[in-house]
């Protein structure tokens, strides 16, 4: 199939560059990815060059659908060369291997892989399939409770569409570049990094630009982590191409499904779980967040949404269920304020709550005492 892809490709021409994009290294059978029919090329555009970059995509997309027609879904990706500065070199794509017998259940005999990033032993995606469900509030409360645990944890933004951890974590200073790395802001014993901090139009130009993925690619790999057990990633929201190619291009050990008990917030979680199925990255869970309601007056709890949603549809869809967090003023006015529940209140009910949830997400990994699934 890659010999097909290639010589299909050869006969694809970018604006000002000379040749073919094979001929002139734009990609090559490195730069392909198949699984069954599902086929990823990853096209490595010049960092200067001035063409049309939809065009480009659209007739790659067009040339190869059109003569290869057993390709079942194929995803162009056009990964970028900074002009100077940091380089942006997005990795090969590399689809996982073939799936496990029982794919999505990581247990003691199916420890997800460990990160392919030296010094990063797990990086794990927080995703969810629709935004505002709470998935941003739930990485930073994870990855806070982890470093409270006494692990070393990255947090990494990689919600290109709204960056909150900033605010959720209350960060305004902007990271310093130190021997050409980006050296992540260091808060409530976390390493941090947001896309956010370099959106600022007064913040100096860090990146100049690569697109979206490049950019993540970057943020995963040229950032200063050092020794980190996990890197955890607040994805975008959804499950569009870019999600998808983060999914696929980032050396994932794990990932952790956010939903709310709607209906529709759980069709949307499925999304996100068949996302990662497709790219082989264990699921390591789902959690449902804005659970019940709790009054921040008399204390009583109402299931507004219908609460259990979640923990069933985990149980249907054969993943861990890793925990319920309900919806309390407390949790919102805390993590708007700029500090994680960990942090706020380190005794009260909500920060065990992300306690349970941290463990359950380290001895999945293999990186914490065992726990029961209760
Ligand atoms: N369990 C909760 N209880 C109360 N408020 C919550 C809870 N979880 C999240 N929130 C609040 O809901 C809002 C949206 O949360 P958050 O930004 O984490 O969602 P998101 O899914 O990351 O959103 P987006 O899709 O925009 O990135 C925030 O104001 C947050 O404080």
């Amino acid at each position: 199939m890659k010999t097909r892809i290639m010589a299909h490709l050869g006969h694809v021409e970018a604006e000002g560059v000379k040749g073919n994009i094979v001929e002139a290294g734009l990609v090559s059978e490195k730069d392909i990815a198949v699984n069954d029919n599902k086929v990823v090329v990853s096209v490595n555009v010049p960092g200067d060059f001035m063409g049309d970059l939809a065009r480009l995509k659209a007739e790659i997309e067009t040339r190869l659908t059109t003569n290869l027609p057993e390709i079942e879904s194929l995803l162009v990706v056009l990964t970028a060369e900074s002009g100077g500065g940091v380089q942006v070199q997005a990795p090969p794509p590399k689809l996982r291997k073939a799936p496990a017998p029982n794919p999505g259940v990581p247990g003691p005999d199916m420890r997800p892989a460990q990160s392919a990033i030296p010094g990063i032993k797990h990086i794990v995606a927080v995703a969810s399939g629709k935004g505002g469900v709470g998935k941003s509030t739930t990485a930073v409360n994870i990855a806070a409770t982890l470093a409270a645990m006494g692990f070393k944890v990255g947090l990494l933004d990689a919600d290109i569409y709204g960056p909150s951890i900033p605010r959720l974590l209350d960060i305004t200073e902007r990271p310093e570049i130190r021997n050409e790395r980006v050296v992540p802001i260091k808060k409530y014993g976390m390493k941090v990094m947001s896309m956010g901090f370099l959106m600022d139009e007064e913040a100096p130009v860090i990146w100049r630009g690569p697109m979206v993925v490049s950019a993540l690619m970057q943020m995963t790999r040229e950032v200063d982590w050092g020794e980190l057990d996990f890197l955890i990633l607040d994805m975008p929201p959804g499950t569009g191409d870019a999600q998808l190619t983060m999914a696929q291009q980032t050396p994932l050990s794990g990932a952790v499904i956010v939903s709310t008990p709607q209906d529709l917030a759980l069709v949307d979680a499925r999304k996100g779980l068949k996302m990662f199925k497709d790219v082989d990255v264990p699921i390591l869970g789902i959690i449902e967040n804005m659970s019940t309601f709790i009054c921040p007056h008399c204390g009583e709890s109402s299931d507004i949404f219908g609460h259990g949603g979640a923990e069933a549809d985990a149980r249907r869809l054969g993943v861990m269920f890793l925990g319920a967090v309900p919806l309390h003023m407390a949790i919102r006015e805390t993590s708007d304020a700029g500090k994680p529940c960990i942090v706020a209140a380190p005794d009260g009910p909500h920060a065990d709550g992300y306690k349970k949830i941290a463990l359950k997400v380290a001895t999945l990994l293999g990186e914490g005492d065992p726990v029961d699934d209760d």
